[in-house]
């Protein structure tokens, strides 16, 4: 039945139907036209996955077809929830399946398979992003970083993170419908920018909503280990959200209750609790200069791994090691994603990626570029850059106290953190946006023009490449491994490959 879904959705029987069969074959004939329509830059770097330890990297999903909205508090109130309920109520067997949905562009291809915006059938309004994975073609590892993904996006709730609308299959394909962001990514946007990089404001509340969503992944157990720019996606409302949790690792967090004296914080004056030794007698009146602050802390502390994944330039020093790291890689990701925000670089790029590693790996301290004048807040940034590029995990600012401490920095100053998510983003930023939102649909008025000349040749195009399926599927052994081939050179692996030869020679770069 679900196969049956399946080939509706394919047939080309109607005008938007001309884009709905690019669904098939990750990597056959339509691979370069996707791989170009991909919402991300060109120069989007990928992420790479050597394993040392498989252990902790192959949790398998019983994620349910339809997530329950019910567990999901914060976002139950959302209408895309009650647009699924109604298509769901509808159907058959009460759950959602493809057919409910009408494909309506390709946003990009990543290496477990395609994301496509689409909609309900009936209820035109509300628009989603599909991941599609089609299971067959994909090795036994990656499979595992498929289920590690859906079992993740099934525990979130939270405005920073995605939603799992549905997560169902149909044939070989598995597909996870989850929030649109129209936005693009923060790679792109960064890009954008004529010096590539943004203004400290514009830094500090991005810093600011990432480092919230890494609070909510870590009290979850959560260790994200893939923080970059591309995977940073804009909301329409300029919010963040983040993207891809295939490389996720999950560990035990025990929450704990803390006590802390502190100075007292500007501002929560009439909420502060005092110790008796820290009173001023000045005017007759007592003024508190120390509070005793309760903190939440979940921290996974206790994380551990040894799997190499990430991304070259944001790999924490211990993780390129190979000696076993935790919750630490994730704070040193943060630190380098400031920097690059700020800097249009990363801290220890290197002329090629095996120099970047050894850049990482060496005692070398992170540098800053000198600059004659400066924007306000730019010494607070370096400050929390240094704190959170400490080579020693154990002396990482986050790793013992996780967002707390990050929260409590000079950089983030005024961030009132319960209304983060009311915040504006700064005119900047949604200045960068509309440029890209001006910029597409420019490109799109102009892919119409051409569109009445290109429907035939796609059509044409459709039943070469159902034709190639039916052959691939006749003699699927061979499809399979050319298709390995194929994307080990021109995907990500070949950072994973040439990484893997230089560690296994010299154990340590
Ligand atoms: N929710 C979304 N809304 C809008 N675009 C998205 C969304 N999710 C993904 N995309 C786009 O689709 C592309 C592919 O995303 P996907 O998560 O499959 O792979 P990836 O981010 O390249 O990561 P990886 O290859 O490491 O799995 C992204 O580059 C992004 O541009």
């Amino acid at each position: 039945m679900e196969e049956d879904a399946f080939n509706n959705l394919l047939l080309p029987t109607s005008s938007d139907t001309d884009l709905d069969f690019s669904f098939n074959s990750v990597s056959t004939v339509t691979d370069r036209t996707f791989a170009c329509s991909s919402a991300r830059s060109s120069l989007a770097r990928s992420s790479i996955t050597l394993s040392f330890n498989d252990r902790l990297s192959t949790t398998t999903s019983s994620a349910p077809s339809l997530a329950p909205s019910s567990s999901r508090p914060h976002r139950s109130s959302d209408p895309k929830w009650s647009s699924i309920r109604t298509a769901t109520t509808l159907s058959s067997d009460g759950r959602l399946h493809l057919h409910h949905l009408k494909l309506l562009r390709h946003l990009g291809t990543g290496n477990l398979g395609r994301v496509y915006l689409c909609r309900l059938r009936d209820c035109e309004t509300a628009n989603f992003a599909l991941k599609v994975v089609d299971r067959d073609h994909l090795s036994a590892k990656k499979l595992s970083h498929v289920d590690m993904e859906a079992e993740i996006l099934s525990m979130l709730d939270h405005p920073f993170l995605p939603t799992l609308y549905a997560h169902f299959t149909a044939s070989h394909y598995t597909c996870l419908l989850i929030d649109y962001c129209s936005g693009g990514d923060l790679h792109s946007l960064l890009r954008r920018h004529p010096s590539n990089r943004l203004s400290v404001q514009a830094v500090r509340f991005f810093a600011a909503e990432v480092l919230v969503a890494l609070e909510y992944l870590h009290a979850l157990g959560i260790v994200y280990r893939d923080l970059k720019p591309e995977n940073i996606l804009l909301r329409e409302n300029g919010h963040v959200m983040l993207s891809d949790f295939d490389l996720c690792f999950k560990a035990d967090v025990v929450p704990t209750f803390r006590t802390r004296r502190g100075p007292v914080q500007i501002g929560r004056s009439n909420r502060r609790r005092t110790t008796s030794s820290c009173f001023c007698p000045e005017n007759g009146r007592r003024e508190p200069k120390e509070e005793i602050v309760a903190e939440f802390i979940a921290e996974p502390t206790a994380a551990y791994s040894r799997c190499c994944v990430g991304t070259h330039e944001y790999l924490a020093p211990e993780l390129v090691s190979g000696s076993g790291y935790g919750n630490g890689v994730d704070w040193w990701a943060f630190g380098v994603l400031i920097y690059e925000l700020l800097y249009g670089t990363t801290p220890f790029k290197g002329s090629n990626k095996e120099c970047t590693l050894r850049n990482i790996a060496s005692s070398m301290e992170v540098r800053f570029p000198v600059k004659e004048t400066e924007e306000e807040g730019m010494s607070e940034a370096r400050d929390l850059i240094g704190k959170l590029l400490e080579k020693d995990p154990m002396l990482r600012m986050g790793c013992v106290r996780g967002a707390t401490d990050v929260k409590r920095h000079p950089f983030f100053d005024g961030i009132k953190w319960p209304l983060i998510r009311t915040y504006r983003p700064p005119s900047e930023v949604r200045g960068l946006m509309a440029a890209a939102r001006k910029t597409k649909s420019k490109s799109k008025g102009s892919e119409n023009v051409s569109h009445v000349a290109s429907s035939h040749r796609r059509r044409r195009w459709w039943w070469k490449a159902l034709a190639f399926l039916v052959r691939a599927k006749g003699s699927k052994h061979t499809y399979y491994y050319s298709r390995c081939s194929t994307s080990c050179t021109s995907h990500s692996n070949g950072n994973c490959y040439s990484y893997y030869a230089h560690n296994k020679s010299k154990r340590l770069i």
